[in-house]
């Protein structure tokens, strides 16, 4: 018997891992990519951060354009902690690639609602996205109503509910946000939902059982004795209480010495 998670029934979208790299050494950014890649991430999240909406400020799209040129194959969600995401659109698409063998595209333009609903901004960010080719997502921060999203989840490919106060990593899980899950989920039961923000091996459960298939791990990947173990767990839990995988059929568990050098 399945063993699917607290929404209406289990769901089809893939279970991705995506390493947040904000808390690893940025000083050698593509290697430290290229090690949570190794140890089995299956995306990067890249937060862009301008020391507005957010107080800290961290890199913009001329580093991420920089990081294309060294994994040409990587699928990189931008997340856009940034008071004006309309101003950045092409800046971000100059990342913006396609897989060459299968044609996925691989650069996603992910902004927040706070910051655009209220200048009247969120269909045009989302209509400049997509004319440059970018896959769409939508986040909205913990203190933000589901209802502000739902008018626009039609139109994206995928919903980042935040499980912390935008800002920083190594933050404490807010369960309380998996009520957002759950809604989302039953709504869309095919569309990406990604949750960000304490994940962990230890509360990524919640976040799978509420429907989350897109897990973004920062300090839960880079401040672990085990990446390849944290990772893999993480992905296990995706597919046991999201996709209703049996056990004996999920991906396997992967430590770090396992891997092939
Ligand atoms: O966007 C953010 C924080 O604003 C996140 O991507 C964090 O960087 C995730 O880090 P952990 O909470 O997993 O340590």
């Amino acid at each position: 018997m399945a063993l699917c998670g607290s929404f209406s029934g289990c769901h089809k979208c893939a279970a991705r891992i995506g390493a947040s790299v904000l808390d690893c050494d940025t000083a050698s950014l593509a290697a430290e990519a290229q090690r949570a890649l190794r140890a089995g991430v299956d995306y990067l999240h890249l937060d862009v951060m301008d020391g507005h909406f957010v107080p800290a400020i961290s890199f913009g799209p001329a580093v991420i354009a920089k990081l294309r040129s060294h994994l040409p194959k990587v699928f990189f969600d931008c997340h856009m902690m940034i008071n004006k995401p309309d101003e950045h659109v092409e800046a971000i698409a100059a990342a913006m690639a396609k897989h060459p063998d299968t044609g996925e595209v691989l650069t996603q333009y992910t902004f927040h609602i706070e910051t655009t609903e209220p200048r009247g901004k969120t269909q045009e960010v989302i209509d400049n996205a997509r004319k440059h080719g970018m896959r769409v997502g939508l986040a909205l921060s913990p203190g933000t109503p589901l209802e502000q999203v739902l008018p626009y989840l039609d139109q994206v490919d995928m919903t980042l509910v935040m499980t912390v106060v935008p800002g920083k990593g190594g933050q404490s899980f807010m369960v309380d946000q998996m009520e957002k899950v759950r809604a989302v989920r039953a709504k869309y039961p095919d569309k990406d939902i990604e949750v960000d923000g304490g994940v962990k091996v230890h509360t990524v459960d919640e976040a799978a059982k509420a429907g989350a298939n897109m897990i973004v791990s920062g300090t839960g990947v880079y401040k672990v004795e085990d990446m390849a173990l944290a990772v893999s767990t993480m992905k296990r839990s995706v597919e046991l209480y999201g996709n209703g995988i049996p056990e004996d059929q999920l991906s396997p568990l992967l430590r770090d010495k396992d891997l092939p050098p």
